[in-house]
């Protein structure tokens, strides 16, 4: 059987989309491992399914291209968002996910990209929220990276947004050997059900530089959850102001934390690469 889709992305955080709104989507997590496999694959960070919803306009379910199902992804949620505007006259488009229920509204759209922002809820803040495996203060987790009496990095902050992020704040992004540390990070004991590894360098109160290791799927250009769980672990440290740009490999997103309902709001642009058929 073969499966219509749009290769899409949110500052070069790239997806296969695929509308299963009519017809059920079910890959097997070989197939997603080697669509998304960037040698002989397709090639993608996720694979996104729009599926249909009884709290939303539609569900979005998300595999990292290793095959695991996740909670949210902040970039493809701006992608789906673009796609069901196409379909319907609606401004605000409600679109629930395993992290949560989201909105999503389109700024700006033409034939293939867009400006979408979406409310990503309110950031989850606890201990058992995040989750980690023992209680502890989430604003400065006692962990480090490197030998204990001179770690590289250390004493991070986490939050979820539907899914889990720990923040490092350092002093230089650019010297951060993102794969080696995260990949130690993502499987670390604290973290139950694996993590999200941020490295954010603090530019002025209103920009933030950070490069991120994504559990399942490695080092990605760009992180809107990511995103999102830095400039709140900033703010909740003081560093920054509640609101600004968070500036990835691809590119950057505004990134606004509500104090008046204390949801989370994220914009920045999308992009539809190239229409395809998906074998499996
Ligand atoms: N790229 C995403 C996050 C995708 C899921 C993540 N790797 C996880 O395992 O939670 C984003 O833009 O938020």
């Amino acid at each position: 059987m073969t499966r219509p889709f749009l290769k899409m992305n949110g500052l070069g955080n790239d997806f296969i989309v695929i509308d299963a709104r009519d017809a059920g989507f079910a890959p097997r997590t070989e197939d997603i491992r080697a669509w998304g496999d960037r040698a002989s694959g397709i090639g993608f960070d996720q694979l996104i399914a729009i599926e249909g919803s009884e709290t939303g306009d539609a569900f979005m379910r998300v595999w990292n291209s290793d095959g695991g199902t996740v909670e949210t992804c902040g970039n493809a949620l701006r992608c789906v968002g673009w796609v069901l505007d196409k379909a319907t006259d609606s401004d605000e488009l409600t679109i629930d996910t395993l992290g949560g229920l989201t909105t999503a509204k389109v700024l700006e759209a033409d034939a293939r990209t867009g400006m979408v922002s979406v409310d990503m809820g309110k950031p989850r803040l606890n201990w058992d929220q995040i989750p980690l495996s023992e209680e502890m203060d989430t604003l400065r987790l006692e962990l480090q990276i490197g030998p204990i009496d001179a770690p590289l990095y250390h004493t991070p902050v986490a939050v979820s947004m539907g899914n889990p992020h720990v923040v490092f704040f350092v002093d230089d992004v650019m010297a951060v050997d993102v794969e080696r540390s995260g990949s130690l990070i993502e499987h670390h004991p604290l973290f139950p059900e694996g993590v999200n590894v941020e490295f954010a360098q603090v530019i002025d109160r209103n920009i933030i530089r950070m490069r991120v290791w994504e559990r399942g799927a490695g080092i990605t250009k760009a992180c809107g959850t990511g995103a999102c769980a830095t400039l709140v672990a900033a703010a909740r440290r003081g560093l920054t102001e509640r609101h600004g740009n968070v500036i990835m490999d691809g590119g950057p997103l505004h990134i606004l934390w509500r104090a008046a309902d204390d949801h989370v709001i994220m914009t920045g642009p999308v992009e539809v690469e190239f229409e395809g058929q998906l074998d499996g």
